[in-house]
């Protein structure tokens, strides 16, 4: 298969769809993006990588991060980390607060909001410096150093963090966190203002492609049976609410974030990431998912 073919192909039906989103707006910095840029990177896992449109252009990755910070912990917190954060798709919005309460502080994955606000903490209670530990892993995965934390996203998202601020407390409350809340909010909102292509994201899942082994760190980074569970996870949960849909139209381990970014896998063969600004109303970008719908029917194949 000419992966190079298969990406230009796509990208060319894509634009002439003309599909339209809204660019997120609740945190006001990542507002300010250009909404027709759209990029696609795809990389084998012989490390050859195939681009199309901006796929060189730095974005902020916001939500994907929650997959290299859940690696992070994965091994150390393994057993422990599941009496705090349960594996179930949610089937609410990524900042929903209602569910915490009637489950009583366990939040339903470590995808959406509450989930990954207990990972982050679970990385704060391991590392030291945890920003530069997250920075340095990322450029690890990537083979290059390639992660850039926009201030003025990180200050964006901190000053209008009223919803993830609220979470924190109300996990307090249940006595799901640790570490003093202020601290474990700044590695957050940092986490989320984290930038890179579509080229150097693509690289850093490909270790979920292939068994947990990264090609660019050129080590195992994970168990070959740790991989295959994030993997699940993001089949059932790196789309909120709309994981089903994902799995109906695309059919491979995936995730979102508010930035209009969105990384996949096919395992054995290739990741991928493909990014334009433009979200639907659940805070997935419209050109993305349908780039990743047209990719694997082309292909014939999915996980399925
Ligand atoms: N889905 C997302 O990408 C959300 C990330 C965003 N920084 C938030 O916490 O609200």
């Amino acid at each position: 298969m000419d992966y190079q073919q298969l990406i230009e192909e796509v990208y060319r039906e894509v634009q002439e769809e003309n599909l339209r989103g809204k660019v997120a707006d609740y945190i006001p910095e990542i507002g300010n993006v250009d909404p027709n840029q759209f990029g696609i990177a795809l990389v084998d896992l012989k490390g050859n990588v195939y681009g199309v449109g901006d796929h060189q252009i730095p974005f902020s990755i916001q939500s994907i991060s929650k997959v290299h910070t859940l690696t992070m912990v994965f091994n150390v917190f393994n057993t422990k980390l599941w009496s705090r954060v349960n594996v179930e798709p949610s089937g609410d919005p990524f900042n929903s607060i209602a569910q915490l309460e009637y489950e009583k502080g366990i939040p339903r994955n470590p995808f959406i909001n509450a989930g990954a606000l207990v990972i982050t903490d679970a990385l704060c209670s391991k590392f030291e410096n945890p920003i530069d530990q997250i920075t340095d892993f990322i450029n690890e995965l990537s083979g290059a150093t390639c992660v850039k934390i926009n201030p003025e996203v990180q200050s964006s998202e901190k000053n209008h963090g009223e919803r993830n601020t609220a979470l924190a407390y109300f996990l307090k409350s249940f006595k799901n966190f640790n570490n003093p809340i202020d601290q474990v909010l700044e590695v957050y909102f940092s986490q989320c203002a984290m930038e890179m292509s579509c080229v150097d994201l693509a690289k850093s899942f490909s270790f979920l492609a292939n068994d947990g082994y990264s090609i660019f760190a050129n080590r195992q980074i994970l168990s070959e049976s740790s991989a295959r569970r994030i993997n699940a996870l993001m089949l059932t949960c790196g789309f909120y609410d709309e994981a089903g849909e994902f799995a109906y139209r695309v059919g491979l381990p995936g995730k979102s974030g508010v930035g209009g970014g969105v990384a996949a896998v096919m395992p054995h063969k290739f990741s991928i990431a493909v990014w334009s600004p433009e979200l639907n109303e659940k805070g997935n970008s419209v050109k993305a998912i349908r780039a990743l719908e047209l990719l694997t029917d082309k292909l014939s194949f999915s996980l399925f």
